[in-house]
């Protein structure tokens, strides 16, 4: 089922369709009628005609120019309402100079505000460069857009050596994740000096923004990793992961102002520039759908400890009734989670990367994000306790892992990581 938006794109969808095969089901129709009446049209009348019916059919296309705010106390795409695509980039720097760092991030930081606000990069007139915008989101409208900036724990210091005299900038918290039990990690999909999210309610848009970031980071930075996600929930519910279950019940408890500020948002003690900011915590978990798939209902369920149906806890009737983690198998995976005693902001995406060329299966996964006021306090107990005891652990694979520091909200005239460079 898809919500409204989402029925906006169904319709660009089937238009598209039609229009491939060159005419369209209505065009034909028309064409037919216009036979049948013996009219007698040249190719230009026949062409003007389509026009007309290609104007029309234009029209129902609806384009989505919602806005979320660029500037602000926090950046966008931390607290946001989840969009339907995610792309994630970290990049490495390629140099030691900091004012070429800082002119990428002024870039970076113009492009944002723009394509936050559904415009781009001008295109000059002068036929022999290229363009300075791609073009393929061209007339979508901004699709809810964010854009969240992070650092990693390489930005500040690497390989011991302090590039761009900030090491004593660093923020309590911010570190690599340790090593957990069951980790199968590939260095690809791992750390990065900086990293940029970009989520919209369109594919094409949000692919537009990174693309165009990677493009702009040319000859300073290249990129480490690249991930795309998506996610989708009939209007006002917990989205589904790959697994079938509601993935993000859990945040509801921390829906308030005082919640974020429990939560997400750093502490007092942070450095300055890291105020209203937050911790990007990230893992990259590859699911074997093909194993899960062909296991009871009744061990699925015992693996989450919640209804699959429902999303209610064990003992429960609905989705967001209080958890009694005494009711659910000693290694349910939510049991494990709460357990903990703390509380993260999930802002999880599902991928699809076609098949493994290895085990022959498909390909497809989580690409866990969720944003902390302390990730060693909160996120990392919890990822030690599920590596060790998860029964999830029997159809995971936990391959890529990142951890990020994100600034706090810019002010219109600032750029990205400003007050981290002067
Ligand atoms: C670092 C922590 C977590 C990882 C890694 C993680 C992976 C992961 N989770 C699911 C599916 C579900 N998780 C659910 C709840 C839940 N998960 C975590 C943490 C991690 N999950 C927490 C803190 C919680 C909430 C616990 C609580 O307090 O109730 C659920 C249940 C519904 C919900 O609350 O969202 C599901 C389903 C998958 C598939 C996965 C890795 C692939
Ligand atoms: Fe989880």
């Amino acid at each position: 089922m898809l919500g409204k938006e989402g029925d906006g794109r169904m319709v660009e969808k089937k238009l598209s369709e039609d229009h491939k095969s060159g005419v369209s089901r209505r065009e034909m129709l028309k064409i037919s009628a216009i036979a049948g009446a013996g009219i007698a049209v040249g190719a230009s009348g026949l062409a003007s005609i389509l026009d007309v019916t290609d104007k029309a059919n234009a029209k129902k296309i609806q384009v989505n120019d919602s806005r979320i705010p660029f500037y602000g106390k926090h950046q966008a795409g931390i607290i946001t309402p989840q969009q339907t695509y995610m792309y994630i980039a970290s990049f490495n720097l390629d140099t030691d100079e900091k004012s070429e760092v800082i002119a990428l991030f002024q870039q970076w930081t113009k492009f944002a505000d723009l394509i936050s606000n559904g415009h781009t990069f001008k295109n000059s007139d002068n036929h022999l460069l290229p363009p300075d915008d791609t073009g393929e989101a061209t007339g979508l409208g901004a699709s809810r857009l964010t854009v969240t900036f992070g650092v990693g724990p390489t930005f500040f210091k690497k390989g011991g050596k302090d590039r761009y005299g900030i090491a004593h900038k660093k923020p309590k918290h911010l570190k690599e994740i340790p090593h957990m039990a069951h980790d199968s990690l590939d260095s690809s999909y791992c750390g990065g000096d900086v990293v940029l999210q970009v989520c919209a309610d369109d594919q094409q848009v949000a692919f537009h923004g990174i693309r165009n970031f990677i493009r702009l980071a040319t000859g300073t930075a290249s990129i480490k990793w690249l991930e795309e996600g998506f996610i989708q929930a009939p209007k006002n519910e917990t989205p589904r992961n790959l697994f079938g279950f509601k993935d993000g019940t859990a945040n509801k408890e921390h829906f308030s102002k005082e919640g974020y500020n429990n939560v997400v948002w750093a502490a007092k003690d942070e450095p300055e520039w890291m105020q209203n900011g937050s911790y990007l915590g990230y893992r990259k978990i590859q699911m074997l759908i093909e194993i899960w798939d062909r296991s009871s209902l009744q061990d699925q369920e015992d693996t989450f400890g919640r209804k699959k149906a429902s999303g209610a806890a064990y003992g429960k009737k609905h989705e967001f009734d209080p958890v009694n983690v005494k009711k659910m198998p000693a290694d349910a995976h939510v049991r494990l989670a709460k357990e903990t005693g703390q509380q993260i902001h999930r802002r999880a995406y599902s991928y699809t990367l076609g098949m493994d060329s290895k085990t022959g299966t498909v390909n497809a996964g989580l690409l866990f994000i969720c944003f902390t006021q302390n990730p060693e306090k909160q996120m990392i107990p919890m990822l030690k306790v599920l590596g060790e005891k998860d029964a999830l652990n029997e159809y995971t694979k936990h391959i890529g892992s990142a951890m990020f520091a994100c600034p706090g909200g810019l002010k219109q005239g600032m750029y990205f990581g400003q007050t981290i460079l002067e």
